[in-house]
């Protein structure tokens, strides 16, 4: 069931992470909210993606990997599911750089949709459409969908990786700093996406650019040495943070 916009979506208490006998996270708790962009920033290593790939158990496919806590989604703790695809369905993922497979623009989109089984033409055409017109890449490949999607510049082929991201019908969309291997412009392209989806998704990624964070988020969490020092409205963050080390960080005194 979905929740009212603003409710909490995923509810995180007590998170430990370690690999192997490292701490990689401490006691993190964080609330994301429904339909909303949340950023994560922090210097290099402080645990950002560890924590991201926490939230769609994308840390189980590593070895030696050790979680206490609770992920809450929907209510429901995902560390007690069996079923991890239906989790990764419902949590889709973007990555820094963009990771399409060596075959044609639609075969990229229609991929997920036909490993769960669609075959319907009409249906997966539909699917394919409505996806790349929600990543705002449609106008651009609508004349090639059978030519290679490696053909297209790296910032296309982030918006098509979002498009089969999209594809599965995910609620919640994580990107692992997304825009970093992008130009400039290609880099804006993506921002406006990601400010239009969050009416239809709940989204949380991490970024290294400040700017990126305080353009696109509305909720900020910084996090330093596996743990979260503080987490706010972006705006506050951004213009009167509380902790004196949130405030060197955003105004760039280290990291
Ligand atoms: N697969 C792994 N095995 C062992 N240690 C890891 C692994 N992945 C990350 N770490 C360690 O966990 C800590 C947190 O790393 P993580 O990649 O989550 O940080 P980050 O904030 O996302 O960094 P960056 O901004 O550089 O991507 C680091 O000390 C890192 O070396």
């Amino acid at each position: 069931m979905k929740q009212q916009s603003g409710g909490t979506k995923i509810n995180v208490k007590d998170l430990d992470l370690f690999y192997g006998d490292k701490q990689a996270l401490y006691k993190v708790a964080l609330d994301i909210h429904e339909k909303e962009v949340t950023a994560l920033i922090g210097p290099s290593g402080c645990g950002k993606s560890t924590f991201l790939r926490s939230l769609n158990r994308m840390n189980d496919l590593i070895d030696g990997v050790k979680i206490t806590g609770d992920i809450m989604i929907d209510n429901e703790n995902i560390y007690e599911t069996n079923d991890v695809i239906k989790l990764r369905t419902k949590v889709g993922m973007v990555f820094q750089k963009p990771n399409l497979f060596p075959m044609s623009i639609y075969d990229n989109v229609a991929y997920g949709p036909r490993m769960q089984g669609i075959k319907s033409k009409k249906e997966l055409n539909e699917i394919v459409e409505e996806s790349l017109r929600g990543a705002a890449i449609w106008d651009e490949v609508k004349d090639r969908l059978k030519t290679s999607a490696l053909g297209l510049s790296g910032g296309q082929q982030q918006r098509v990786c979002i498009a089969r991201a999209i594809a599965m019908k995910p609620e919640i969309i994580l990107m692992d700093e997304p825009t970093s291997a992008l130009d400039p412009i290609s880099t804006l392209k993506v921002e406006e996406l990601i400010a239009n989806m969050k009416k239809d998704y709940t989204i949380v990624i991490v970024t290294h650019n400040m700017q990126q964070a305080a353009r696109v988020s509305d909720k900020t969490a910084f996090f330093l040495n596996g743990e979260i020092i503080e987490y706010d409205e972006t705006n506050n963050i951004f213009s009167m943070p509380k902790d004196q080390r949130t405030e060197d960080y955003v105004t760039g005194r280290f990291g």
